[in-house]
This record gives structure tokens, C-alpha cells and sequence, in this order.
């Protein structure tokens, strides 16, 4: 997505994390070697009276580190990009911290929202392109148009929303500048009326009533989805024209034919192919994750469009930001400390993790199961799983992790759970091994749990130590 090193929690520093900070007074290692001070003797044995209560209350200090660490469970969540870990992170906090987050954060976070339905929507709008559906989209609105009464208050079509879009938000053709009147319908066929023109809103004030918008901007949240954010504030009745003949497709009813083909599609091609074909940059998301968001943000734009909105506790769980830096929480559970890492998955990300290996109890190993038929935004040929599986080996065999416990968490089983009814295990070719019956979801489950036991080089791996995650409750094992 693009947004940048945007976490709210807290960053963790590079290890040896005082290698910046000046030395204590009267405690560095020169004093008393004839450095810059020449001391008489009586100076020279207070000075190494000094050291002495100095290295005494260093020694005290890692002391009290020592047995405050030897109490305190450190784990970590690891894996490939996009399987998860920052959203189990997001739940932890949610169970364990009660600290309510602060106005930055969820600033933030409304950025974010706002900005995913932006790049989700721009995906959907260039598939119905790229597939040719605009005429279907013409007569199928049409007909739903013709039932529902038409487009709402705006007035606008089904078909003049999405070359809206289209025009700001795929192609650029339609250039918009804070506060100006600009023209939209240089693209498409039947919004190329001239009197169609829409105002760009001034960074904080809504379109319609001039309101201070609480969101706003963002620094944290980066330059990209800054602006996905305004384009967002612009559009966002022309995201709720194009929705609402859709409204609850996650559900199973309702979406037009042409807009559910497109989204079904855009999730092959995102899998199939690379995102680069598709002309609107890669932001190194998949389009099923765009389906989350598309099922969860885009019934409830106008909230998520209005001058007071707020994050709500769900819309933080599901806004994606793409982890840049290690971010570590606290938490005192039962009178035990805990620290929680969350890394980025990313491969240009994977260097980082060795900051935080030190001293590890245990290891969270987050795999997403639906991505047995994606690849790698950053690698677009390798699969999706097979990367999982050769991260979880490296991770098992690491000697750093020798003494620690490892738990693999098998995440977004929702997706899997929909997927297999159309891709088939077996015919992607690192899994054609598989024997199992089409669209069986445990023997499916059964076929991945054993692919990671098989990266084991000793087979001490406990099955308790293997979580399905539930979708609703992330963290609910069955
Ligand atoms: N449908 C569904 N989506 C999920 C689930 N878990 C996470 N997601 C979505 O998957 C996307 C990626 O999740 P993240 O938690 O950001 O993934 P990550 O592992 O932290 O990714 P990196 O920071 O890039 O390493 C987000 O859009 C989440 O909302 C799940 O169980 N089901
Ligand atoms: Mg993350």
C-alpha cells in the first residue's frame, strides 16, 4: 500500500541501542588512564573510588535487568508479508492493553482506511476496464438503477461514478488541485458531459459542509496515502454510487454480475499474473486482502467520508499497513511481563529481524493458508506458501531459536475457506502432491499443517503448537 514506516507502537531501537548516547560522566573507560585530565593521587584514587561505585551501580543495574528479563516472556511475531502478523499484534492489544490509542494514532489509522479503500477501488475500477466489462456495467446498472430508484441524492449514475473514478483515480486524466473546479469525463463514454465538474476539497474541510474534517492528515501514515485519503474525501460518492448496487456481495447477494467477475478476476490475476500489467503500480498487497476491505469499508464509506469520523476499533483491525520497522508492546498478563514484537514480512524487511532475536521465549509463526495460489509482491514467481514454508524452516533451524518455543498460526482461513471451492490445490505445481479431495477444507488444512511439519529437521514439533486462527476472533484457536 505504500504508506510508509507508520506504526503507532513502539519502534524498537538497533541493537546496542546506547551505541549513540554519550558516555556517563565520570564513568568511561579513559579516566585514569592519563586521558585529557591529569589527576595528583589523591584526585587519582577518588576517581577510581568513583569507577568502582560507578561499575558497582552498573553491575546493580544489569543485575536488576537480568532478573527482570529472566521473568519476562519476549515473543515474536514472524513470517512472510501479509500473513497477518501486525493484524494478531493489533488483536493482542486489543486483548491485553486497555490504554485507549491516542487522536495520532487513529488519525493515522483513518488515513489508512481511507486510503485502502482508495487502492481497493482503483483495482476493481482498472479490472472492469482491463476485462472489458464497461458495457455490462452500463446495462447492469441500469437494470439496478431501474429497481432501486436510481443513483441517490447526487443524482449521479452507477456509469458516471465509475468514470469518475476512472478519471482521478486510475488514469490521472483528470487532474485535481486543492480548492479548484476541475472537469472529470476525459475517459469513458457517458460522463463526458462538460457540465459534470466536482470541487476538490481543501485538505481539511468536507466537500459539502465546509466542517474541519477530524482525520485530516497524517504524517505518520506517509505521502501515498495522504493523498489516496484526498482522493478518497473527493470521490467518495462516486465509491458509494459504484458500491451500493453491491452492497453486501459478502453476504452472497446483490453485486452486480460484471463487478463480482471483475473482483474474482482481479484476485487471479493478482495471483496468476504481475501487478505491473495492470498499469496503476504495485503497491505489493493482493486484491483478496482488497476483499476484506472491500466487505468491511465500502458498505460504510459515508461514515468513513464524514468530517467526524473516527476510526473505530474494527476499522483499525483491518486497515493494512505494510510493517517497516520492528514495533515492540508491553503487556502485564497474570503478573507476567510480556513484550510483543511485530516485524515487517516483507523480504527487504527480513534483515531487521535479527535486532530482536536475542534471548527469545517464543516464536508466533504467522502463515496465511489462502496463499497457496499467490505469489510475492516483491518476487512475482515465487509462490506465496512455498516462501511461508522455506521462512518457517530457517526459523525452526535458526540457532538463535535453539531454546525457544515456536507456534505456527495459520491464518486467514475465511479466504481458504472460500478459495478452495475454485482453485484447486493440486493444480498448483509445488502442491500437485496433493491427494486430498477438491474443496475440503481439513484435508486441505491437514495437507499445509504437514508441508510445515516436513520443515523440521528433528520432528519435535507439538501439534497444540498449531493454531487455525477463526477470522472474526483472530486469535480463537479450533
Ligand atoms: N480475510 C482476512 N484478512 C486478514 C486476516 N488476517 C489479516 N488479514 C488482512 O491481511 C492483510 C495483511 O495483514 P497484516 O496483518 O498487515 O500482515 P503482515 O503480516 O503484518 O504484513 P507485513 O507487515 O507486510 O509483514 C490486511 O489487510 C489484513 O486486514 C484474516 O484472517 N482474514
Ligand atoms: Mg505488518
Amino acid at each position: 500500500m505504500g504508506c510508509g514506516s507508520s506504526s503507532p507502537q513502539q519502534a524498537v531501537p538497533p541493537p546496542g541501542g546506547g551505541g549513540a548516547t554519550p558516555p556517563a560522566p565520570g564513568g568511561g573507560g579513559q579516566s585514569g588512564q592519563g586521558g585529557a585530565y591529569p589527576a595528583n593521587n589523591a584526585n587519582a584514587s577518588r576517581a577510581r573510588g568513583s569507577d568502582i561505585a560507578a561499575n558497582n551501580g552498573v553491575d546493580a543495574e544489569l543485575e536488576r535487568a537480568r532478573a527482570e528479563d529472566e521473568g519476562k516472556i519476549k515473543m515474536l511475531l514472524l513470517g512472510a508479508g501479509e500473513s497477518g502478523k501486525s493484524t494478531i499484534f493489533k488483536q493482542m492489544r486489543l486483548l491485553y492493553n486497555s490504554a485507549e490509542r491516542t487522536d495520532d494514532d487513529l488519525r493515522m489509522y483513518g488515513v489508512v482506511a481511507r486510503s485502502n479503500i482508495v487502492v481497493a477501488v482503483r483495482k476493481l475500477c482498472a479490472h472492469l476496464r482491463n476485462l472489458g466489462l464497461e458495457e455490462e456495467l452500463d446495462r447492469e446498472s441500469r437494470d439496478a438503477e431501474g429497481e432501486s430508484g436510481g443513483g441517490g441524492h447526487s443524482g449521479m449514475s452507477v456509469r458516471q461514478a465509475y468514470d469518475e473514478l476512472m478519471a482521478y483515480l486510475v488514469d490521472n486524466t483528470a487532474n485535481a488541485a486543492g480548492g479548484m473546479d476541475v472537469k472529470c469525463g476525459t475517459v469513458g463514454t457517458t460522463s463526458q458531459d462538460p457540465s459534470f465538474s466536482i470541487k476538490y476539497p481543501p485538505l481539511d474541510d468536507d466537500l459539502n459542509t465546509g466542517k474541519k474534517d477530524w482525520v485530516g492528515q497524517s504524517p505518520r501514515a506517509g505521502l501515498a496515502a495522504n493523498n489516496d485519503a484526498k482522493l478518497f474525501l473527493a470521490h467518495h460518492e462516486s465509491i458509494r454510487i459504484l458500491w451500493q448496487v453491491n452492497i453486501h456481495f459478502f453476504y452472497g447477494w446483490g453485486l452486480l454480475p460484471c463487478v463480482r467477475f471483475a473482483l474474482l478476476e482481479s484476485c487471479w490475476f493478482c495471483i496468476t499474473m504481475s501487478h505491473e500489467n495492470i498499469g496503476i503500480g504495485d503497491d505489493g498487497d493482493s486484491m483478496w486482502d482488497g476483499y476484506l476491505i472491500i466487505g468491511e469499508y465500502l458498505d460504510d464509506v459515508s461514515r468513513i467520508a464524514s468530517p467526524d469520523y473516527k476510526p473505530t476499533v474494527q476499522d483499525v483491525l483491518i486497515a493494512r499497513v505494510r510493517t517497516t520497522q520492528v514495533v515492540m508492546e508491553k503487556y502485564r498478563i497474570d503478573g507476567i511481563d510480556f513484550e510483543v514484537y511485530d516485524v515487517g514480512g516483507q523480504r527487504s524487511e527480513r534483515r531487521k529481524w535479527i535486532d530482536c532475536f536475542d534471548s527469545v521465549t517464543a516464536v508466533i509463526f504467522v502463515a496465511a493458508l489462502s496463499e497457496y495460489d499467490q505469489y510475492l509482491a516483491e518476487a512475482k514467481r515465487t509462490n506465496r506458501m512455498v516462501e511461508a514454508l522455506e521462512l518457517f524452516r530457517s526459523v525452526c533451524n535458526n540457532r538463535a531459536f535453539s531454546n525457544t518455543s515456536i507456534m505456527l498460526f495459520l491464518n486467514k482461513k475465511d479466504i481458504f475457506t472460500e478459495k478452495i471451492m475454485y482453485s484447486d490445490i493440486a493444480a498448483q505445481r509445488p502442491f500437485c502432491d496433493y491427494a486430498g479431495p477438491t474443496k475440503d477444507f481439513d484435508h486441505g488444512v491437514l495437507y499445509f499443517i504437514q508441508k510445515f511439519k516436513d520443515c523440521l529437521i528433528d520432528d519435535e514439533f507439538n501439534d497444540s503448537f498449531i493454531h487455525n486462527l477463526k477470522r472474526s476472533g483472530f486469535l480463537g484457536a479450533d
